[in-house]
């Protein structure tokens, strides 16, 4: 399996310098040269696996040159019932409705990233120690990203974290995930601004190539083709906890604002699990939710980038829509060097005659959630089902019930627990959510973190290149 870019300057690379990549040189991201077909046989091979036999299966189809043995032990000591909670790593729950909720976070940090953070810090090690190399990782995160990636890489000697958040714009629990961190190798920046400008900094770092070379400058962000292959296996996992034969077929509802995972489930599909339709959940920051309406694709400026209670989607420049446009447009990286051409000028772009095949060929159908719906939503689900979910959860659960068809088995993504958001938990319920053993006043702790003002590439490149030079 070799690695091509969306943008088509990139020589065919194998998994292994993929990962440690971040984006392609020409500012595009990695993709396989053919998405690999699972038939049925494969699925039905494949329903009674472990979820580490099963990431084995999936991974194996896209890590080629990692020799099986050394990929079986590292999915193995991630995916252990110690990290994730449960033996089946990602359970599911049945709302009194019908829907499915598929849970991705029971992991260290509470929220679906560390289903690949996990991944990722094993890979990383492995791939490194193999290469003799450091990876000086800089990242950015509107809240739980940062966490997972954080907790996967402390303390790992060949891996330095540089970690960018919007200043004052988590919820006080992520702050404190992340802040109360005092490992050598983690280093929190808050950055004035929103998810987008972090990111916006993540990727000049990228794309200035003599830095990047000299600081061998990684990312864990979904830009990662690693973060995505990860996540492609809860969507075969999912699909095996909520159907009883591969007959069937099932929805997935995505809560999404980087559109790292809903292409995960995107590429799922395209490999030949049975998945009827991908819904994308937004909240008020709908540019996603517009596309799929419309055909036309509007990033909003950072000023125009609500603030809401599930601050995690507040995203108007989802850097992975990228891969599902390339596949949209035939594969063609001259469209698509054009397309974001117009993307980087602030003008966005058209693509109402491709809405058709969106819909039937790729399956993608969406909606929108407001502060309004999540408080309902909330509230609904504890009170007839006796579950109290997340903001984020709630977004989906929400678009799932707008546009769910008779028959259809949709499976919500729990993308993180409430414990994350108590506020909005609180006003909806007039409760604080469960918090899982070991939190329990995170909030108190001290916290190191770097401010930095608005436009700071080059206060963050300084910063780093201090940090490194120590
Ligand atoms: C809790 C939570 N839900 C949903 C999302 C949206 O996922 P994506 O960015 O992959 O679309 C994120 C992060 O991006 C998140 O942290
Ligand atoms: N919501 C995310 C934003 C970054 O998403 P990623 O999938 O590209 O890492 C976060 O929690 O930081």
């Amino acid at each position: 399996m070799r690695y091509i870019s969306t943008r088509g300057g990139l020589a065919p690379l194998p998994f292994s310098d993929t990962i440690l990549m971040g984006l392609a040189p020409d500012g595009g991201l990695a993709l396989p040269e053919s998405y690999p077909k699972v038939g049925r046989a494969q699925l039905d091979a494949w329903r009674g696996l472990s979820y580490a036999d099963l990431a084995f299966e999936v991974i194996s189809l896209f890590a080629d040159d990692i020799p099986a043995a050394d990929l079986k032990d590292i999915v193995s000591r991630t995916y252990t019932a110690e990290v994730f909670g449960s033996a089946d790593i990602t359970p599911i729950k049945r709302l009194h409705d019908g829907l499915v909720i598929l849970e991705l976070s029971n992991g260290p940090t509470l929220a679906f990233k560390d289903m690949a953070m996990q991944l990722l810090g094993n890979l990383f090690e492995y791939v490194l120690e193999k290469k003799g190399e450091q990876l000086n990782i800089v990242g950015a995160t509107s809240g739980d990203t940062g966490s997972a990636a954080e907790y996967a890489m402390r303390g790992k000697h060949n891996v330095n974290v540089f970690m960018m958040s919007p200043a004052g714009k988590m919820s006080a629990f992520q702050r404190a995930q992340m802040y109360s961190l005092m490992d050598a190798n983690i280093h929190n920046l808050a950055i004035e601004g929103v998810f987008d400008d972090c990111q916006d900094i993540v990727k000049a770092v990228q794309n200035d190539h003599a830095f990047k070379a000299k600081y061998k400058i990684g990312t864990v962000n979904s830009i990662n083709w690693a973060r995505v292959v990860a996540q492609v296996v809860y969507y075969f996992k999912g699909y095996f906890n909520a159907t009883d034969s591969n007959d069937q077929k099932v929805s997935f509802c995505v809560p999404s604002g980087n559109f790292g995972n809903v292409c995960a489930g995107h590429i799922a599909r395209q490999m030949g699990l049975p998945i009827e339709r991908l819904i994308v959940a937004t909240n008020e920051n709908d540019v996603l939710d517009e596309f799929f309406r419309t055909g036309v694709y509007r990033p909003r400026a950072s000023s125009e980038t609500y603030i809401t209670s599930s601050p995690s989607m507040d995203i108007s420049k989802a850097s992975n829509f990228e891969r599902f446009v390339f596949d949209l447009v035939g594969r063609d990286p001259q469209q698509v060097r054009a397309l974001w051409a117009k993307v980087d000028s602030g003008e966005g772009f058209d693509l109402s005659a491709k809405l058709a095949e969106v819909r039937e060929r790729f399956g993608f159908v969406s909606g929108k959630s407001t502060h309004q719906d999540r408080l309902d939503t909330i509230r609904r689900v504890d009170a007839e089902d006796g579950v109290v979910v997340d903001t984020h959860t709630a977004d989906g659960i929400k678009v799932a019930r707008d546009v769910r068809q008779p028959g259809e088995i949709v499976v919500c993504l729990e993308t993180a627990l409430p414990a994350k958001f108590a506020d909005t938990i609180v006003e909806a319920l007039g409760k604080q959510p469960p918090r899982p053993a070991g939190f329990d006043g995170i909030e108190d702790l001290p916290q190191k973190v770097t401010e930095f003002g608005a436009n700071a590439v080059g206060e963050v490149k300084a910063y780093i290149e201090r940090a490194l030079s120590a």
